[in-house]
């Protein structure tokens, strides 16, 4: 098991985003999140990532190191670093925050940097790249942080066909090594081509399992319905059904 959550609710000034939601991934499992706008698809993965404590219920955490990557618009590319300094941060757990890159260090980034297809970019700040560039220099750091869990939002929006199937292909690498991937998505098709494993979220859990079961026309109208039917000015959590009959 590399997930397991339990009746977890998240939110926002104890706004709830996220609603009682009971979730097990099995470890080496390659999942997307689908749901609409607003369904707590990133607001999950902050929680599971520990950036957002619970209001309610328990998230269990099977595996011992976990990736997270942010939407490439919650990214600040501003920041003064070399591209080979900002992936050599990767190595963390291996080098510590102010240990020194060893030779081999080096090579590492540099194959990261290969497998990303930005070899030769070693010197370039990142405040020089294209967003594109950016979220492949944003793969290689996950490269190097060698994690068991791998969370990853919207890792494909506005990239161009050659850049998201040359880091789709680094998703399914992590995967052919074992390793539990969870990853929010939009391009439903490109879920059900590449996607073992669907959670179709809206604020609550609509359906959990193997994608061609859970992206049904059924579930997908009734994840919009249910996404709609939510009061974004709640404060407290009640659900649609228990506000009716109050
Ligand atoms: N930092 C925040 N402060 C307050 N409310 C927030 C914050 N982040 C998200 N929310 C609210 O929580 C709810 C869920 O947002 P979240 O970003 O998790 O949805 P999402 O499914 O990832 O949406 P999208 O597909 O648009 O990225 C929304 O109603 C949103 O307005």
């Amino acid at each position: 098991m590399a997930l397991r959550v339990r009746d977890l609710t998240l939110g926002y000034d104890r706004h709830p985003a996220v609603h009682h939601l009971d979730l097990e991934l099995a470890g080496g499992s390659l999942t997307a999140i689908v749901g609409p706008n607003g369904a707590g698809k990133s607001t999950l993965l902050k929680g599971v990532m520990g950036e957002l404590p619970p209001l309610e219920g328990k998230i269990e955490r099977g595996a011992a190191r976990v990736a997270y990557l942010p939407q490439l618009s919650e990214v600040d590319r501003s920041f003064p670093l070399s591209v080979q300094a900002f992936v050599a941060m990767g190595l963390w757990h291996r080098t510590g925050a102010f240990g020194g890159l060893s030779r081999a260090d080096l090579a590492r980034v540099g194959e990261a940097l290969a497998a990303v297809g930005l070899t030769g970019f070693e010197r370039r700040p990142i405040s020089a790249l294209s967003g594109g560039q950016v979220q492949r220099v944003m793969f290689a750091r996950l490269l190097l942080q060698d994690a068991d869990l791998i969370l990853l939002d919207e890792p494909f929006t506005a990239l161009d066909a050659k850049t998201a199937a040359d880091l789709l292909a680094v998703v399914q690498r992590w995967h052919g090594e074992g390793r539990t991937v969870l990853a929010v998505l939009h391009d439903i098709e490109a879920v059900r081509r590449h996607f073992p494993e669907t959670l179709l979220l809206a604020r609550e859990k609509v359906a959990h399992g193997p994608t061609d079961t859970v992206l049904t026309a059924e579930n997908l109208f009734r994840a919009r319905q249910m996404s709609e039917a939510f009061d974004d000015d709640a404060n407290v959590c009640v659900r649609p059904a228990e506000r009716g009959a109050a």
